[in-house]
């Protein structure tokens, strides 16, 4: 598991730590581990030149270090800094290593952005964790102005994105590496923010944080000790039956995908709830499923499901829907099943909207308009708002998926970039929602659940063809040897 903590406790966890370290130690343990990429990346690619932006904070002091230690080493390193004061052991240790410092009242002469032009390597230190969203005012040009084939390393986080990793700020740093020191940061995890961090690079400076992390991310590493593996004694009920109510005469083909995706998953057993002409389609194309209602341990209700459906047998399928809401079993509701959400179920939930999907639920349930737009300039936020509003964890879909629980909870957030761009096409979340819900028939929590099926999701679909295009049934197939691939390692 990949863990990230907010900006406050790495805060209160690095004043602990400095009060056993004698003075600057671990500014300079920060800034020579930031100094030891900056040269093996211009060893890699040949370069020597460095230029550093250096902001009125400690970030500008790592960054101020650094560059003195480039200097040291030969590399032709000079700093642009505004009319800011800088962090003063920082500037005077580059002024004695021969850093050329360009800004208002220092070096006269000296153009920043001819320099600037030339860098093989552009350190970002203007800004790290102490930053607000946005860059401060001098800083942008300077952001602007950086070439395109320069190395940009940003210090601990790319300058004026939010550290939170809440709000997207498209015109601040969009780096190609970041190094971070001592422990990750939600910046660095979460959707707004993420693409532009880049490579990212941890930094040991023996920091130690003492409290719950705020942001998660499963990796293959934790499928193991998470995935639900038979033992001996299991039969195909104690391993889970799952209820599955999806398609109708519209939507044929979620009925099927999901179905699939629950048995290749290793369900115990799935039973089949829908209208004459996808059942018959299920009994024909997944032969392990049982059609028609009868006792699960999980629900998944919604994929191809048409709400408002008419005619007996979509209305048999809607009251089944119901009673798997109003029941006291776990269930993973999408798709056409959000627009039967309205009040809170005690029981464990997983809600799995895309963007457009959350934003439609949250206007129905806050009666206040909410756009797709919205949703995705602060993900976190919106599904968190669906999350304390229904009681339910909810599975943001997207580039990299959200699984947000309520606040009551106390849990963190998990937050997944498993999946190739290619798996956004149709079908894929049909396919989810049946690995999904085969992990809450066996017993999983919808954090664990959600965030594991999107990890399992987004590697199975890589592997049917890596690189290339995936249609949402390949994915499905893929899980049972992505699944033995996972546990193997
Ligand atoms: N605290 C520590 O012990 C360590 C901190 N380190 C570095 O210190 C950084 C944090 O340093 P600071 O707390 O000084 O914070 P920053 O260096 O992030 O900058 C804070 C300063 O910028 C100003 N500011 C913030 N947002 C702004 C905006 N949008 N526009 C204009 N001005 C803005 C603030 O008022 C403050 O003066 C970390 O990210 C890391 O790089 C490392 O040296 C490791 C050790
Ligand atoms: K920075």
């Amino acid at each position: 598991m990949i863990e990230a903590w907010s900006a406050d406790d790495v805060r209160a966890a690095e004043a602990a730590l400095m009060e056993t370290l004698p003075e600057g130690e671990l500014m300079a343990r920060a800034a020579t581990g930031l100094a030891e990429v900056a040269a093996a990346r211009l060893q890699e690619s040949g370069g020597s030149r460095v230029v550093a932006l250096v902001g009125p904070g400690n970030n500008g002091g790592d960054a101020l270090y650094a560059a003195a230690q480039l200097a040291e080493h030969g590399f032709a390193v000079a700093v642009v800094r505004a009319g800011w004061p800088v962090h003063e052991g920082g500037l005077a240790a580059a002024r004695e290593a021969g850093v050329i410092v360009v800004g208002p009242g220092q070096d006269e002469g000296e153009d920043w952005r001819a320099l600037l032009g030339e860098a093989d390597l552009v350190v970002d230190g203007v800004l790290g964790i102490g930053g607000r969203p946005g860059l401060p005012e001098p800083a942008q040009p300077w952001v602007d102005a950086v070439p395109d084939d320069a190395y940009v390393l940003a210090v601990d986080l790319p300058s004026g994105q939010d550290p939170a990793g809440v709000a997207a700020v498209p015109d601040a740093v969009f780096a190609d590496e970041t190094v971070t020191f001592g422990v990750v940061k939600p910046v660095h995890l979460l959707p707004a923010t993420e693409p532009a961090v880049g490579r990212l690079t941890v930094v040991d400076i023996g920091l130690d944080v003492d409290a719950p992390a705020a942001v998660q991310r499963v990796t293959r590493d934790d499928v193991a000790r998470l995935w639900p593996v038979p033992t001996a004694g299991d039969d195909k009920y104690s391993r889970g039956v799952l209820g599955v109510v999806a398609g109708g005469e519209q939507y044929t083909g979620a009925a099927i995908l999901c179905c699939t995706a629950a048995v290749c998953s290793g369900v115990g057993m799935v039973r089949y709830v829908g209208p004459p002409t996808p059942t018959g389609l299920v009994r024909a194309t997944v032969p392990e499923a049982v059609t028609g209602e009868g006792r699960v341990q999980a629900w998944v209700v919604g994929p191809g499901l048409d709400a408002e459906a008419t005619g007996e047998s979509g209305e048999r399928q809607l009251d089944v829907a119901a009673r798997a809401l109003a029941s006291d079993l776990p269930v993973l509701v999408d798709a056409g099943g959000l627009d039967l959400v309205w009040g809170r179920r005690m029981a464990p939930t997983l809600l799995t909207p895309h963007a457009g999907e959350l934003a439609r639920l949250l206007t129905r349930l806050t009666e206040r308009e909410v756009t797709r737009d919205q949703v995705q300039a602060a993900p976190v936020d919106h599904a968190r708002e669906a999350a304390d509003a229904t009681g339910a964890t909810v599975l943001l879909k997207g580039a990299t998926t959200l699984v947000v629980p309520p606040t009551s909870s106390g849990l963190a957030v998990r937050s997944q970039n498993d999946a190739p761009a290619w798996l956004a096409t149709a079908g894929a979340g049909d396919v989810l929602a049946g690995l999904a819900g085969t992990l809450l028939a066996a017993g999983l929590d919808p954090l664990d659940a959600g965030s594991l099926a999107a990890l399992v999701h987004g590697v199975a679909a890589d592997a049917a063809n890596p690189g290339g295009p995936v249609r949402a049934l390949a994915v499905a197939h893929g899980i049972p040897g992505t699944v033995a691939a996972l546990l193997a390692r």
